[in-house]
């Protein structure tokens, strides 16, 4: 089945909510939508549902507008953003998806009971069928109306928010079975704030301000720096890997603050950038592989110099480091285990030992995590030499202090 949206605008009160809105959804597609609080989602999702008209435009099923309510609620499963409170029972809530499919007579049939606690089974919730609604949490009610959306047996699903108010694990299970029924030929157009479960799930993506669409596409096309802070005004850091793409916040970094660049990878530098980046510096790391766990900090936290998951530095890689240790006020050599892949690392900390900024953590015997030979431990003990030591992360912060006077 599909629904095609065709210039559809809505008029709720005197403000214009939709604006000429065009997009297309069909069987296989979970199309999440995108957009700050008050850009329009709700509505658009409302108007698809035919809860209301379009002031210009149409909605389209399969080349035809939908007639009926009832034609309505057979092939779309509208889940709204707010569970109405009511005294059934679980399963009675449950079992109002199956209206549509009543007979003149309204009384439900053995196959109506039995698609019910399927769709119960399927949110994890088929234990609960007999229990009052009212007296479930605000994840567990989500989970019953979701299931009602299921019994009903959409083809195309329209979820307002199904994730809202769930933990972590809930959030992922739900959006799976969602993603499951896409796959077994059905549609979903999800509204959800969650930027990264978005892209983590969604085939396509539409970005909503002000009512209207400014950006669609594939995740991995359309969710950018630029994107995020033009729709949503948030300064975030956007990594792609392979076709997956994920946002993490980005700090707030006033200007005029003293540098320190950390050389680590293997999670050797993740707390003293806490640290630095805690009492105000400004905090870089290089050079670390991405997916690394120091990469993720380093992210989070600053800026970084990196390189491929498990590929050595390159030239390139290595003259970024060394940019970033000149232009740094101190660096700091972390703890870090040496192979062939980071040796240059350790060419780098030297460069920065000759410019008497190198602060080193030297908490473990360098033979331990030395993989790179004896060229690599001959050079350790050059840079030792020009560094200040110190044998533990925690004494990092007063080297640093002092070094920089
Ligand atoms: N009945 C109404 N009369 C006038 N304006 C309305 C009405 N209902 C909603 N609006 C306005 O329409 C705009 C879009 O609302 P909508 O609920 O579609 O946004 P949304 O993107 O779903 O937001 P949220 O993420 O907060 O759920 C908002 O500015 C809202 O205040």
């Amino acid at each position: 089945m599909r629904l095609v949206v065709k210039g559809v605008s809505v008029k709720l009160g005197s403000r214009e909510v939709l604006k000429d809105v065009t997009f297309e959804v069909g069987e296989g597609e979970l199309l999440a939508l995108l957009g700050p609080n008050g850009s329009g989602k709700t509505t658009m999702l409302r108007t698809i549902f035919g809860m209301l008209k379009p002031l210009k435009g149409v909605v389209l099923l399969d080349g035809r507008e939908v007639g009926s309510a009832e034609e309505a609620a057979r092939k779309l499963g509208f889940l709204p953003q707010d569970t109405p409170m009511t005294n059934l029972k679980v399963i009675d809530v449950v079992m109002l998806g199956r209206t549509p499919y009543l007979s003149g007579l309204k009384r439900p049939k053995e196959e109506d009971y039995r698609a019910a606690m399927e769709a119960l089974k399927e949110v994890g919730m088929e234990k609960m069928a007999d229990r009052l609604f009212s007296e479930l949490s605000g994840g567990e009610r989500q989970k019953v109306m979701l299931a009602r959306v299921f019994a009903q047996q959409p083809e195309i699903m329209l979820l307002d928010e199904p994730t809202a108010h769930l933990d972590i694990a809930a959030q992922i299970e739900i959006m799976e079975i969602v993603r499951s029924k896409v796959e077994q030929g059905k549609a979903a157009i999800v509204a959800i704030h969650d930027i990264n479960l978005a892209s983590s799930f969604a085939t396509k993506i539409l970005m909503v301000k002000d009512g209207v669409v400014v950006y669609a596409g594939r995740p991995e096309d359309v969710i950018t720096e630029e994107s995020i802070r033009d729709v949503f005004g948030a300064d975030v850091v956007v990594r792609k890997y392979g076709r997956g793409v994920y946002i993490a916040p980005k700090l707030k970094v006033p200007n005029g603050l003293r540098r320190v660049h950390v050389i680590c990878g293997g999670g050797s530098g993740g707390a003293i950038m806490h640290m630095l980046r805690e009492v105000g510096y400004k905090v870089s790391a290089g050079v670390v592989n991405i997916l690394d766990s120091d990469w993720e900090n380093a992210v989070e936290l600053g800026e970084v110099v990196d390189e491929a998951p498990f590929s050595p530095i390159s030239d390139s890689s290595h003259q970024k480091n060394i940019e970033m240790i000149e232009k740094s006020d101190a660096v700091v050599l972390a703890n870090l285990s040496v192979g062939k892949g980071n040796y240059r690392n350790l060419l780098a900390a030297l460069h920065a030992a000759n410019l008497g900024k190198l602060v080193v953590v030297d908490r473990t015997p360098f033979k331990e995590r030395n993989f790179a030979g004896k060229e690599a431990e001959e050079l350790y003990i050059k840079i030792l030499e020009k560094a200040v030591v110190v044998k533990r992360e925690e004494e990092v912060l007063d080297a640093v202090r002092k070094l920089l006077g």
